[in-house]
């Protein structure tokens, strides 16, 4: 069942058109991902979703609910991040905890909350004290404190240091396991390859694609890559003239060869006959990273 559809959603600042029609539905129980380079529209798309924009075409429904008329309704049904900017630097933790659950009909036991996100200890801790995983982890807590149906999450782990990003990870699944339906704005790879269950790549205000991370992968056709470094002087024509064998590029020390079939078995035989050891042997496989160029034409920045 679907439980956030969004139709032909059309947003316009001025005459800038920044959404041209995205369309997508996200069913109960996933974690969604929108992917998109700069300024392709993935912030407007949630803002919408979440009642905080109006959009100039288009409809959505969150649990059967527009967000533009009962945004009443909606803040009880989606928990969405705070922007960091928008808690005071000396309020503490508990307090806004405290504060923010007086807001919901059914709020969930805050000091619940706070121990799964590991921020029990920071109870009495002013918010401008805490640290960019403390903080990142509170603004999670509040998006939960009205035990919501769903959760949006907009540049979740941006400013992380790496272990704070997979500790925020592993938290994420914990609340999909309870039930929560996650949407997730994200510009890392990793982070939408280990997390979503489904992504849209959103360009230009358009989904150019809406698959798992594995489906989007395997559109890539770049064919495999074997890079090493020969232990001897190789005779590159060889390679070349292999027929699994497309293409043989330098990469400082290292030859890259790209092919298809049964290409590191052929590359590895040639080399066995002309006594030369590949070392650093490693064959590489299409990432998801690949499959967003190959769409957008355009690296992710982060
Ligand atoms: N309030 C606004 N007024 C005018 N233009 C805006 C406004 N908000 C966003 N835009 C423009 O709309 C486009 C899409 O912005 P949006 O923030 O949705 O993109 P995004 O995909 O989330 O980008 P990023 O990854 O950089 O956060 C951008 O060109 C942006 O400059």
């Amino acid at each position: 069942m679907a439980i956030i559809e969004v139709d032909s959603l059309v947003k316009r600042y001025g005459d800038n058109s920044v959404l041209n029609g995205v369309s997508f539905a996200v069913e109960q129980g996933e974690i969604f991902g929108i992917l998109g380079p700069n300024g392709a529209g993935k912030t407007t798309t949630v803002e919408c979703i979440e009642g905080l924009r109006t959009p100039d075409g288009g409809t959505i429904s969150v649990c059967g609910i527009d967000p533009q008329r009962d945004t009443g309704e909606l803040r009880q049904l989606l928990g969405a991040q705070l922007q960091e900017s928008e808690l005071p630097d000396k309020l503490k933790v508990g307090e806004a905890l405290e504060l923010y659950s007086s807001f919901y009909r059914q709020p969930a036991d805050w000091r619940e909350l706070a121990e799964i996100l590991n921020l029990t200890g920071k109870l009495g801790t002013q918010f401008r004290r805490l640290s960019g995983g403390q903080k990142q982890r509170l603004s999670i807590a509040l998006a939960l404190l009205g035990t919501p149906k769903v959760a949006v999450l907009d540049e979740l782990t941006t400013g992380l240091d790496p272990q704070a990003r997979r500790d925020v990870w592993g938290l994420i699944e914990r609340i999909r396991d309870r039930g929560v339906t996650i949407l997730l704005v994200t510009h890392f790879m990793e982070e939408a390859e280990r997390l979503c269950d489904r992504l849209a790549v959103i360009d230009t205000g358009r989904v150019i694609a809406i698959d798992t991370p594995g489906g989007l992968v395997s559109r890539v056709d770049k064919g495999q890559r074997i890079r090493f470094r020969p232990s001897g002087p190789l005779d590159e024509t060889r390679l070349t003239a292999l027929d699994e064998v497309t293409s043989v590029e330098w990469a400082g020390p290292q030859i890259v060869v790209t092919g298809r079939g049964d290409l590191l078995l052929a590359v590895t035989t040639l080399l066995a006959g002309q006594r030369i050891t590949a070392l650093d042997l490693r064959v590489e496989q299409n990432s998801l990273e690949d499959a967003f160029v190959a769409l957008t034409g355009r690296p992710v920045e982060s």
